[in-house]
């Protein structure tokens, strides 16, 4: 039996949903793949709990009354202490902090898999150490939930690239929120803020939606698909359309912005409005790879358009490459959501331990 030790960081939407995927698999993977998945310590911003039993029926309530305050350090001497081997640290955090940590958890041998964005797209420079870092260690980092959720953007683009397919453009609804929030405003007689509400409650935003809003969620994942096709860019270097004023932006806190949400309806009713009868707003990203151009912006759309016809929180990517010719490969399904992203950070874990 191949044991694999899971430590979790952050038991948000995401990371509370992988805990309950990967407790409800552990039968059948130990019987049909021989692989025993164990999750030795689960941990949120605040607290840590170590598992002391291999079952975890309640591990919510655990991290609550049995999870301690913690360090890094704690964690990284408690596995070394069990004897603990073929370790996977989880980022199920939005953390732009705790991606530093990485490099001393792959010392400490751990590989990483990661649903958060910010370790793919800090400088050009922290991208470069951090795989230099793995590829001394002789570590895996997955990470094919940072694009589309449980979609298969990540890796599809990175086999073309490897096996010499000239990617030409990337362009699609790449949040799965954003696509909720136009797709439902396009139709339905209510508030943007409402709306935008209704995405945060359904799990589909980031923990502050002005990640999304802003057009930094989707910056950045044409940023992580950019690099995987080998260009060298900075996150500085995208062409982004900014939805949050000014006065409610990062500078600002996420209390003030959500008591002023009500602030952005004027802006939305008013394109709203300027619509023709067939059209809808829809939130792009365009990655042209020939120019070595990266955009983020709002469009108007035909709604019989592909991307015009979209539903509920799916995101759609079109993929043009040489071989393809006019015609682009189209992935298309749900960009966001708790159980999608959790499955797909469950299938990285997967990959990972055939590799180990
Ligand atoms: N929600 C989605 O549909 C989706 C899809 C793909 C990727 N993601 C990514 O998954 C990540 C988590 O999203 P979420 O919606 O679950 O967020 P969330 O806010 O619900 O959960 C974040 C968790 O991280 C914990 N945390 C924060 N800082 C930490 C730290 N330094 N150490 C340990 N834990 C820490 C918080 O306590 C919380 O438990 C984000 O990076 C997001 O971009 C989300
Ligand atoms: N907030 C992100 C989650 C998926 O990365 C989105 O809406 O697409």
């Amino acid at each position: 039996m191949k044991k694999i030790n899971i430590v979790l960081f952050g038991t948000g939407n995401v990371g509370s949903k992988l805990v309950d995927q990967l407790l409800e698999a552990r039968e059948s993977l130990r019987q049909k793949e021989g692989v025993e998945l164990n999750l030795p310590v689960i941990a949120n911003s605040t607290r840590a709990y170590f598992q002391k039993e291999n079952q975890q029926p309640s591990w919510e309530a655990d991290l609550n009354t049995l999870g301690v305050s913690y360090k890094l350090e704690d964690i990284l001497e408690y596995v070394k202490k069990q004897g603990y081997e073929n370790l996977i640290a989880v980022d199920a955090t939005a953390s732009e902090e705790f991606v530093d940590k990485y490099f001393h958890l792959i010392e400490a041998g751990f590989h990483i898999v990661a649903a958060n964005k910010v370790a793919n797209t800090r400088s050009s420079k922290f991208y470069g150490s951090l795989r230099q870092k793995l590829q001394e260690h002789n570590r895996f980092f997955f990470y094919e939930t940072n694009v589309g959720a449980g979609l298969p953007i990540v890796e599809t683009l990175r086999n073309f690239h490897r096996s010499n397919e000239r990617v030409t453009r990337v362009r699609g609804v790449f949040s799965g929120s954003l696509s909720y929030i136009f797709n439902t405003y396009c139709e339905e007689d209510k508030a943007f803020s409402e709306i935008l509400a209704e995405a945060g409650e359904k799990g589909f935003t980031e923990p502050d939606p002005r990640v999304d809003l802003s057009g930094k969620d989707v910056a950045r994942k044409l940023l992580i698909l950019g690099r995987e096709l080998g260009l060298e860019k900075e996150f500085e270097e995208i062409t982004i359309q900014d939805l949050v004023p000014a006065h409610l932006n990062g500078e600002s806190s996420l209390k003030n912005f959500q008591e002023k949400k009500e602030e952005l309806n004027p802006f939305f009713l008013n394109l709203k409005q300027n619509l023709e009868q067939d059209e809808v707003i829809r939130h792009v990203g365009e990655l042209d790879v020939t120019r070595g151009t990266l955009e983020v912006k709002l469009v108007k759309e035909k709604k019989a358009s592909a991307f015009g016809a979209l539903k509920h929180a799916d995101s759609s990517f079109e993929i043009y490459a040489e071989s393809y010719g006019e015609r682009p490969l189209v992935i298309q399904g749900a960009g966001a959501g708790a159980a999608v992203t959790a499955r797909g950070v469950v299938s990285d874990i997967l990959q990972l331990a055939e590799k180990l």
